[in-house]
């Protein structure tokens, strides 16, 4: 199995060279490509009986197709192996095989939370991932977009946490609706609009997005401070922030500025030093707590990788904050589920910056229009901390300040 790549770009590069294959082949290959990475210790534990190339065996037990072609496709020694290991009884398994996680990140989560816990976030980021949608409130209201969508047969409903949010029923293809050309609403996870929220942008304030990368965070910013002020989206990505341009376009917002920075010490960065009201930095991590939609990322991730990581996410953190005025907000955020990229960073970052207050997550939720009995669920030990099992968003920190 190849791991330099992810699995997305692997698979869209697989399409554009087999042009001929149709949309539910295409679907096909691709479930069951995914079916094979969220479930690759299972499923290579039971392949091992079987006879020919381990990637076929491994394709067939992960199909997520048709079963009568299915049994088309295989020989009568195959059938047989199948039949044989379908039988198999997989809660006898080793625990070790059975969560189909990677030891490293295995057993920091089982000691974090417990057996129950672990057993149901193993289960969760085994499952695939609901399709959320943020209303641009600056185009319409969230009841207006729910009965459009449902006038052309989706249905949706309002997300339970964040004011701004629509889970939709199934996976409808949204590029050609009008609520999505018109830039009423963009796909953005419930998890990621509540970051949004944490950071409270207001009208007429100076606002940066340290690391906008595509801009869905900069897009939610930009709404909330209702096309006013000044937004920069950061990024180093240049090839990022380009896609962000067309949904700039159909967000019909004018108040974002978006800059390719070299580093995280670029001087762009030190010319703002203390002007700045608010500062996002949803920091580059290991995507762990995406793992419903990126199951490649556990095999790709090495406890290396993680250590490397940590030293960017305080580098870029100290450099941010030093943007911020008096009584300015810093939010750090990640999509990972690990303490090293979490509490880790943000506890060093309040040791070394004893200028910079930690603010109750919950609190800040709750004075954003989130239900405050709500709110503290979604956090711990002031921190936001959105779980999979829990929360049926994608993983989720945030720590926020305020500077003295
Ligand atoms: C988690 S992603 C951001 C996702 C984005 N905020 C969104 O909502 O779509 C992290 C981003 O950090 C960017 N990045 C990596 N190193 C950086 C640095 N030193 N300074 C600023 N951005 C950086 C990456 O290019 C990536 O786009």
């Amino acid at each position: 199995m190849l791991f330099d790549a992810p699995a997305d770009s692997l698979v869209s590069s697989f399409f554009r060279q087999h042009k001929a294959l149709g949309q539910r082949e295409r679907h096909t290959l691709a479930e069951t490509a995914y079916s094979v990475l969220r479930n690759r210790l299972v499923f290579q534990h039971l392949a091992q009986s079987g006879r020919g190339p381990m990637a076929r065996r491994l394709a067939i037990l992960g199909w997520e197709g048709n079963e009568a072609f299915l049994r088309g496709a295989l020989n009568e020694q195959e059938q047989h192996w199948l039949q044989q290991v379908r039988a198999v009884d997989r809660s006898q398994l080793p625990e070790r095989l059975r969560h189909n996680l990677p030891e490293w990140l295995a057993e920091p989560l089982h000691q974090r939370l417990g057996d129950e816990q672990f057993w149901q976030l193993a289960g969760a980021l085994n499952e695939g991932a609901p399709l959320d949608l943020r209303v641009n409130l600056l185009k319409a209201k969230r009841e207006e977009v729910q009965a459009a969508l449902e006038a052309q047969g989706f249905k949706s409903s309002p997300t339970p946490y964040s004011p701004w949010g629509l889970r939709l029923e199934g996976k409808p293809a949204l590029q050609k609706l009008d609520v999505f050309t018109s830039g009423q609403v963009e796909v953005q996870d419930e998890g990621s609009q509540l970051l949004s929220l944490l950071t409270e942008a207001k009208r007429g304030e100076m606002v940066v997005d340290f690391c906008a990368g595509a801009g869905g965070k900069t897009l939610a910013l930009g709404a909330s401070m209702r096309n006013t002020g000044r937004l920069y989206a950061f990024d180093v990505s240049g090839h990022r922030l380009d896609k962000l341009k067309p949904r700039l376009a159909r967000s019909g917002l004018s108040n974002v500025y978006p800059v390719q920075l070299t580093t995280e010490r670029d001087d762009r960065v030190k010319r703002l030093a203390g002007k700045v009201d608010r500062v996002l930095v949803d920091a580059p991590c290991s995507g762990l707590g995406t793992l419903r939609r990126n199951p490649d990322l556990k095999w790709r991730q090495t406890p290396q990788g993680l250590q490397e990581l940590q030293a960017k996410q305080l580098s870029i953190l100290n450099s941010a904050a030093r943007m911020l005025k008096s009584g300015g907000r810093l939010v750090y955020a990640t999509c990972s589920l690990l303490d090293e990229e979490n509490e880790a960073v943000a506890n060093a970052f309040s040791e070394a910056h004893p200028d910079f207050v930690l603010q109750p997550a919950q609190e800040i939720l709750a004075h954003a229009q989130v239900p405050e009995e709500q709110a503290a669920t979604l956090c711990e030990n002031g921190f936001l901390r959105l779980w999979p099992h829990k929360h049926h968003s994608d993983g989720f920190f945030a720590a926020v300040w305020t500077r003295k």
